[in-house]
């Protein structure tokens, strides 16, 4: 079979075909994964289709891999999206870089006035290290973006964009975190300006604007059967296609340097405060999906919620510990979005490994699960099906053989210890539980209570008596 390209795009059915054709990258997006592609690529295209201005095509760069430019870039960038039933070639990708190449130039380049990133939560960590090794990026400028003994990091490669910009000054630039944290886009400045030396910073703090967002869909890696299927949709191969669910959401903070795609015409809503969005999409979807990777058993998300009794633990998660923590969402159909997050989980046509919501536990946790557990304990209440919940994810890095966490040598244990002892062993780690939960008796008891009913009794005994209680 033929590959896609712009020269086999007749092979696709009319209604299959991007919707825009850009004439330059005003975008250039850090981690060009599968979300990425699925998500913010769509909204830009659908904006540039919706308003007839073509500048703003996106160049994607892959930090740490070529995979995704050597898939793209014969294809001429583009790739097809499966939402449900609905295929969709997308047209909004113009270029994709390899970790070789110039990203400095691109995101000096005045065509350039957005940046966004999907790099994964852990690449937002500060390396604990202490001294100037530990520090995301070392002071001096030629050593930007490098580790002590690593390749240049993702927010590295940024400052040193920004750099290359204030040099050829190349004029205002908004910086876009699209990643599953709270406050991302605060969060990003703290770390860009730690690595940024006057006269940069004052630059930076004049001319880049990050604001924050909430960004929702589901995308689950994509698969060799997710590949063969696109091609027999499509009639041509496509190796760069990802699959997700109709459901998509993306609130942005309305806090721009300059300009940028209309998005808002793609259906994202620019408001004052994504606090409130992120809270809850963070805390009910995020939450849930920790809670399922960590408790269910399941292979898929689907299945973990076609078990009944699985998902009425979820709604009481929901409902009794999570929603409570959840303010500024006046006017907003709380009971119907959570009605929606279960039936979008139980969505058979999305094949969502858990073990992909597994991974890196100790950089999601906090936000999904121990904020809102940190929100009940101060208004007295017992956060008891988050306890289950992060009772499971110890036990999961305790007991997995392969466990892919940058605090994986931390966390694990050589499965014989008391859940006492383990509890007390985890929650020593502050970057994780912070002192305060650490400190916290009754989050200590609850926590090691659930341990000892999943070690001794498994999941469902242990969802019962917690139900009965
Ligand atoms: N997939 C989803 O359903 C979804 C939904 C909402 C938000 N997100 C956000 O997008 C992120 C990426 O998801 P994805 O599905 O595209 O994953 P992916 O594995 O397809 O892509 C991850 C990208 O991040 C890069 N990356 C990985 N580790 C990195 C590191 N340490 N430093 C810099 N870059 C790194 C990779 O090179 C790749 O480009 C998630 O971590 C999350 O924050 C994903
Ligand atoms: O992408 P991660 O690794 O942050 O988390 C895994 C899932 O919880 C997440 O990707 C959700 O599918 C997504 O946040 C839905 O919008």
């Amino acid at each position: 079979m033929v590959r896609l390209s712009r020269a086999t795009l007749s092979r696709v059915a009319p209604a299959a075909r991007p919707l825009a054709e850009p004439r330059a990258t005003g975008v250039v997006h850090l981690g060009i994964g599968a979300f990425h592609r699925a998500h913010q690529a769509v909204y830009t295209e659908r904006a540039m289709a919706a308003t007839g201005d073509d500048r703003w095509g996106i160049c994607g760069a892959s930090q740490r891999s070529a995979d995704v430019a050597d898939r793209l870039r014969p294809q001429d960038c583009l790739y097809g999206v499966r939402a449900g039933d609905e295929v969709r070639v997308v047209g909004s990708v113009r270029d994709v870089l390899t970790p070789c190449d110039d990203l400095a130039a691109r995101l000096a380049a005045p065509e350039t006035a957005v940046v966004t990133l999907t790099i994964t939560e852990k690449a937002y960590r500060r390396d604990p290290l202490p001294g100037a090794i530990g520090r995301l990026v070392a002071g001096p400028p030629t050593a930007i973006g490098r580790r002590a003994a690593g390749p240049p990091t993702a927010i590295g490669r940024l400052v040193a964009g920004l750099r290359a910009r204030a040099a050829a000054d190349a004029g205002p630039l908004t910086v876009v975190s699209c990643d599953n944290l709270p406050g991302n886009g605060a969060t990003l400045a703290r770390l860009v300006a730690e690595l940024c030396e006057p006269p940069l910073l004052e630059w930076v703090e004049e001319n880049v604007a990050f604001p924050a967002t909430m960004v929702d869909r589901i995308v689950p890696a994509t698969t060799q059967a997710d590949l063969d299927d696109m091609a027999a949709r499509l009639g041509v191969t496509d190796l760069g296609a990802v699959v997700t669910e109709p459901f998509t959401q993306w609130v942005i903070e309305d806090s721009f340097a300059g300009d940028r795609p209309a998005w808002e015409k793609a259906g994202a809503l620019l408001v004052g405060d994504v606090r409130p969005y992120e809270h809850m999409k963070l805390r009910l979807l995020n939450g849930g999906h920790s809670a399922i990777a960590y408790l269910s058993g399941a292979a898929h998300v689907s299945e973990a919620v076609g078990d009944p009794a699985f998902a009425g633990f979820l709604r009481r998660l929901m409902d009794d510990d999570l929603s409570p923590t959840l303010d500024g969402l006046d006017g907003f159909d709380l009971a119907g979005y959570k009605e929606t997050l279960l039936a979008r989980f139980a969505d058979p046509g999305l094949r969502h490994r858990v073990a992909q919501i597994a991974m890196d536990g100790s950089q999601k946790l906090p936000q999904r699960l121990l904020d809102p557990a940190r929100d009940r304990l101060a208004g007295g209440h017992e956060p008891r099906w988050i306890a289950l919940a992060v009772a499971g994810w110890m036990r999961h890095v305790t007991t997995s053989r392969e466990l892919d966490d940058p605090l994986a040598d931390r966390l694990r244990g050589d499965g014989t210890a008391s859940a006492a002892a383990t509890v007390s062993r985890l929650l020593a780690i502050e970057e994780v539980f912070g002192a305060d939960l650490r400190e916290s008796r009754v989050f200590r008891e609850l926590v090691t209570d659930c341990l000892e009913r999943l070690n001794a009794d498994g999941v469902p005994a242990a969802l019962r008596a917690l139900d009965a209680s």
